[in-house]
């Protein structure tokens, strides 16, 4: 299709927004603005007032806004049936201590009905998202301060009792459940904002926070945070920076390890580490918070974080283009980076299995003509006009020079997130094909998507479905192997085989996921003895005991 009809078969899109976009233009008088500034602290106030009221949602929404809260089809009336982590994975209890009638007396004192026994309350909290790893704890605490987590670590410690942390409970890599009887210690209550700064735009909030309450929050007050991802329903923004979760944004934006500009961390002997600074700028002595960045809860409990928010962009368009070829998108790719600059945002592909599954399976429809790969470009930026000719010129161009064969643009809103969903949603879709064993793979561009077709090669008809998709212009890949069920054979044929081909290339086997349980025995194709050697004495260091979210992240020392 060329470049003429594409804007003939969309123009209507818009056509439309900008019409919009310019009566809001001129509704926008320089009192309303100046009036906008002034309701911010009241609006603040309001809003932080209705996040302390959210109620805390036991089940785990993957997709969300507004196309509506959807919890997955996965049920957890049938998490007896996920099989124990201990019996698939042939693990051995540590020493810890089991939990005593008097550690529960403990517990009810200190936070009177935060302490839950019912087996069937504790279920959902046993069990990961995607159903494939399952606990057998018998205690959830649910603290509301630091102080109470500070008072659990340190009983917990001196007992000898081990504790998993639990955010939302949206981890990819079994890190969020426990393996064993470890006590499960929720940040769900831990759920207010402490501040936010609309001259910095430093928000500080506790770390049970959910992450797309935290961006309705601060869109009221014209603001957004840094990351964006599917499970942003349930997902709570100290899960998010205990994974160091990368997301949709991070083109845009930059990692965690750079928008965090502060963390309070509960240690393992419960001294508290105050480290909860907004300065964009601090360089004294070493910077502690990044060990607890990424390091999914081993080191320390996560109680609060103090983040740096960008503006909301005034401006948002996105491209939903079909292409014939991988190295097709890398040409586009690099022709988008030199043409739209500044305001790219995302610049995301998914290749045509992922969309047969979105369609099939979620009854999403396809926009543009089947192709190979599909590729969903994003621009963020403060001037519509400015925006709307850069990417047209894009467009204009990818489409002449046959880089990209059909496409379609949005920047409407509404229009938009139904685009956003067809990549959004493709890990949902995926739990519907069956059992997903799932890879996030950081590789140079060039080689991302030759994993996905020698795996392919590799599995036959072993596999149901091999697909690859993921933040090209992160060099992120997911990728993602469907079977009807679990089968220790085929997970044998996979790993360590997609492992050694990332290794091969110096890539990273865990991209933006974590190790979690599932990956800790393969860090060292990433990463060299020393440096595990390293984390390990930290870990020694910070936990001796080794109670905070056993049998994760590294393999044992001994
Ligand atoms: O399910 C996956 O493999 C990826 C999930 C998430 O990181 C995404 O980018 O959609
Ligand atoms: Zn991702």
């Amino acid at each position: 299709m060329a470049m003429s009809s594409l804007v003939q078969c969309h123009v209507g899109w818009c056509c439309l927004t900008l019409q919009r976009w310019q009566m809001n233009c001129q509704n926008r008088t320089l009192a309303a603005w100046t009036s906008a500034t002034a309701q911010r602290t009241h609006k603040q106030k309001r809003l932080a007032e209705q996040l302390r009221m959210a109620k805390v949602r036991p089940s785990i929404l993957w997709r969300a806004g507004p196309l509506g809260r959807r919890a997955l089809h996965t049920s957890f009336t049938s998490s007896q049936e996920v099989m124990l982590t201990s019996e698939r994975y042939g693990v051995q209890r540590l020493p810890f201590s089991h939990v005593s009638d008097s550690d529960l007396a403990f517990f009810e004192h200190m936070i009177p009905g935060g302490v839950i026994t019912d087996p069937e309350e504790l279920k959902p909290f046993n069990v990961d998202w995607l159903q494939s790893v399952r606990g057998s704890s018998k205690l959830l605490l649910r603290p509301r301060t630091t102080a109470q987590v500070s008072e659990i670590l340190r009983y917990c410690n001196e007992r000898n009792l081990a504790v998993n942390p639990q955010g939302g409970n949206t981890g990819l890599v079994g890190g969020s459940v426990p393996v064993f009887d470890e006590i499960i210690l929720s940040t769900a209550l831990m759920n207010q904002v402490i501040s936010f700064d609309s001259v910095s735009g430093v928000l500080v909030c506790q770390a049970g926070c959910i992450l797309e309450n935290l961006n309705q929050y601060l869109e009221e007050l014209d603001f957004i945070m840094p990351l964006d991802l599917g499970a942003k329903g349930s997902c709570h923004i100290g899960g998010n920076v205990a994974t160091n979760a990368g997301g949709l944004r991070l083109l845009r934006y930059g990692s965690l390890r750079g928008t965090v500009l502060g963390l309070e961390v509960v240690l393992a002997n419960g001294s508290v580490l105050n480290c909860l600074t907004s300065l964009r700028k601090d360089n004294t002595g070493y910077d502690l918070k990044q060990l607890f960045i990424g390091s999914e809860g081993t080191l320390g409990v996560i109680t609060a974080v103090s983040i740096l928010c960008p503006r909301k962009p005034m401006a948002v368009n996105l491209a939903f283009l079909g292409c014939q070829s991988f190295s097709q998108i890398l040409e586009t790719f690099t022709t988008c980076k030199g043409m739209l600059g500044e305001i790219l945002s995302a610049y995301e592909f998914m290749d045509d299995r992922c969309m047969k599954l979105v369609v099939s399976h979620l009854k999403l429809s396809n926009p543009v003509t089947e192709s190979p790969f599909f590729i969903l470009i994003e621009t963020s930026g403060s001037n519509t006009t400015h925006d709307q000719e850069k990417l047209n010129n894009f467009l204009e161009c990818v489409m002449a020079s046959g880089l990209v064969t059909d496409g379609t643009v949005a920047t409407d809103d509404k229009k938009i997130k139904t685009l956003w969903a067809l990549r959004e949603r493709i890990t949902e879709a995926l739990t519907y094909d069956g059992y997903v064993f799932k890879y996030d793979i950081s590789l140079p561009v060039e080689k991302l998507y030759d994993l996905v077709i020698d795996t392919r090669v590799r599995l036959g008809r072993s596999a149901k479905n091999v697909v690859g998709y993921g933040h090209l212009g992160d060099g992120n890949l997911h990728l993602n192997i469907t079977a009807e069920s679990y089968s220790h054979t085929l997970l044998d044929a996979i790993e360590p085989f997609v492992y050694e081909w990332t290794a091969k290339y110096r890539g990273s086997i865990s991209a933006e996921h974590g190790l979690g349980f599932k990956k800790k025995h393969y860090i060292q194709y990433s990463k060299p003895w020393e440096t595990v050697l390293l984390m390990q004495q930290f870990k020694a260091m910070l936990d001796p005991k080794g109670i905070l979210n056993p049998y994760k992240t590294l393999p044992s020392s001994s």
